[in-house]
């Protein structure tokens, strides 16, 4: 007598886990990218998606580039990494950029994938101020890292809706790359070398009177 192999127990199936990295990115730089590698690796993402900001509301007092430089830099800084992809969700929306919506909008283009949010002590502490600030943290996990300068702390959040990681200090800033260019100094080896390129090409961060030689 033959006995019918029984069928194998059906194995849940794995969902996709994506990253969201949202920044205003201006520019791009080595502290986003360890971040969000760093995220990626120990959480196990496959893949991670950077989304420049549209309108940075918080940010409204001071003058930040077009978007589509900004967005353009993500690009050619994550292009060589194939689980690294760059999100038009934010500049594509008019109006300033809540995080509530980039998540929504992501959510829409990955049905059933589990989201990671991935931002740095800084945006931790200010989270509270973001709109609807509860929804955004029950829509997806987010995991704040550790940034030179700034402590790393939940407590004031939910239980259970943050995880804290330190990732390699990386003690650069998107200001500070922005007042080198200004200053003339080098930017090399704190942001990617086709972004060097790119800052260069399109005279960005120069003072107005160096930009009209
Ligand atoms: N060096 C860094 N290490 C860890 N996280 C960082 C670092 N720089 C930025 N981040 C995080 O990346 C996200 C996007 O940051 P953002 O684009 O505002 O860069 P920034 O360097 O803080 O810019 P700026 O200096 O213009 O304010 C935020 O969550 C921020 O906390
Ligand atoms: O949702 C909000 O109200 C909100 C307010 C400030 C910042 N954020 C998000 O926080 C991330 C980092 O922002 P920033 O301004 O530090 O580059 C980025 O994804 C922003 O959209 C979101």
């Amino acid at each position: 007598m033959t006995t019918a192999a029984s069928p194998s127990p059906a194995r849940p199936e794995r969902r996709e886990r994506l990253g969201i990295m949202g920044g205003t990115f201006d520019p791009i730089h080595h502290g986003h990218l360890v971040a969000a590698s760093e995220v990626a690796s120990l959480y196990d993402l496959d893949e991670v998606v950077f989304v420049p900001t549209g309108e940075p509301w918080q940010k409204a007092a001071r003058q930040v580039s077009p978007a589509e430089h900004r967005y353009l830099m993500a690009v050619i800084a994550t292009a060589s990494n194939p689980r690294f992809w760059v999100s038009r969700v934010d500049i594509d929306r008019s109006g300033p950029t809540y995080s509530v919506d980039t998540i929504r909008d992501v959510a829409a283009q990955r049905p059933g994938a589990e989201l990671f949010f991935i931002t740095g002590a800084d945006a931790l502490s200010q989270i509270l101020s973001w709109k609807d600030a509860a929804s955004v943290l029950e829509l997806a996990h987010f995991v704040g890292v550790t940034r030179p300068g700034y402590e790393l702390t939940n407590s004031h959040l939910p239980d259970d809706t943050v995880t804290l990681l330190d990732v390699p200090a990386m003690a650069i800033s998107s200001s500070a790359c922005r007042e080198r260019v200004a200053d003339g100094r080098p930017v090399w080896y704190l942001v990617p070398d086709g972004v060097v390129q790119y800052i260069n090409k399109h005279h960005l961060y120069r003072p107005v009177s160096s930009t009209s030689s």
